[in-house]
């Protein structure tokens, strides 16, 4: 199972590289490219290649870029740029809709919603009321959602994304909400994050006896 997992986000990262290159006009791109990008060794690359069962080219030509990123959207599921929409337009949520990069990663934020939305937009990006939240995602055929509303409406707004629809949240609420069959969720808490480190610090520290 860990193995696959493995696979499956390196077949990720990879996409996320070849987009990178992609940007900056390169066609081409060498096992040993993407190996020094994501830190493992060119052949373990070419072996995923091969797992993938793939022939886009060869160890001493290169690989097609956009052979190998429109092969791995149909491994993975995806397309190039994936739809979302910021739920929840506060601090968190502007700042996500505000934050370019992501597209360059392939990521398009089309909408943002808010129970009481304060800009019309952010950064071009429309903020739209909550009553409308359901044509949109069923129009747009949006399949996955940023979660950034306050921890009291996390619950109920997961069950009404769900009810729309939505089979992805990317959830930053300190309510940890659970998968259903239908709902993928994934949590996201910095904190935890941060503390976590500190943990693995001080655990470290004790080990090699500093205080
Ligand atoms: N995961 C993390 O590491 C992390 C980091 C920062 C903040 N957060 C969390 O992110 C969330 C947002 O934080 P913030 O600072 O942006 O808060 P905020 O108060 O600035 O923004 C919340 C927004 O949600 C809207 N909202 C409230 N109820 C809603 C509902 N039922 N449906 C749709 N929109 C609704 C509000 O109108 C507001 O615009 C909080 O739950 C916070 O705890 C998590």
């Amino acid at each position: 199972m860990k193995s696959n997992n493995d696979y499956t986000t390196r077949l990720i990262k990879y996409k996320r590289i070849l987009i990178q290159l992609k940007s900056l006009g390169l066609e081409k791109v060498f096992s040993s490219n993407l190996g020094d990008a994501i830190g493992i060794t060119p052949s373990l690359v070419r072996k995923d290649l091969s797992r993938m069962n793939l022939s886009l080219g060869n160890r001493k030509g290169g690989y097609n870029i956009n052979d190998m990123i429109e092969s791995l959207n149909s491994i993975l599921g995806t397309s190039e740029l994936q739809d979302v929409v910021v739920i929840g337009c506060g601090n968190l949520g502007k700042a996500l809709i505000k934050h370019e990069a992501f597209y360059k990663e392939g990521i398009n934020i089309t909408a943002g919603f808010d129970i009481n939305p304060r800009d019309a937009e952010v950064n071009g990006i429309p903020i739209y009321p909550m009553e409308v939240l359901i044509n949109y995602v069923t129009q747009h055929k949006i399949r996955v959602a940023v979660l950034c509303v306050p921890a009291g409406a996390a619950s109920h707004t997961r069950d009404l994304l769900s009810e729309c629809g939505i089979q992805g949240i990317l959830n930053f609420t300190p309510v940890e909400l659970k998968n259903s069959e239908y709902l993928r969720i994934q949590n996201v808490n910095i904190c935890l994050e941060i503390e976590n480190l500190f943990f693995q610090i001080s655990e470290k520290s004790q080990t090699i006896g500093i205080s």
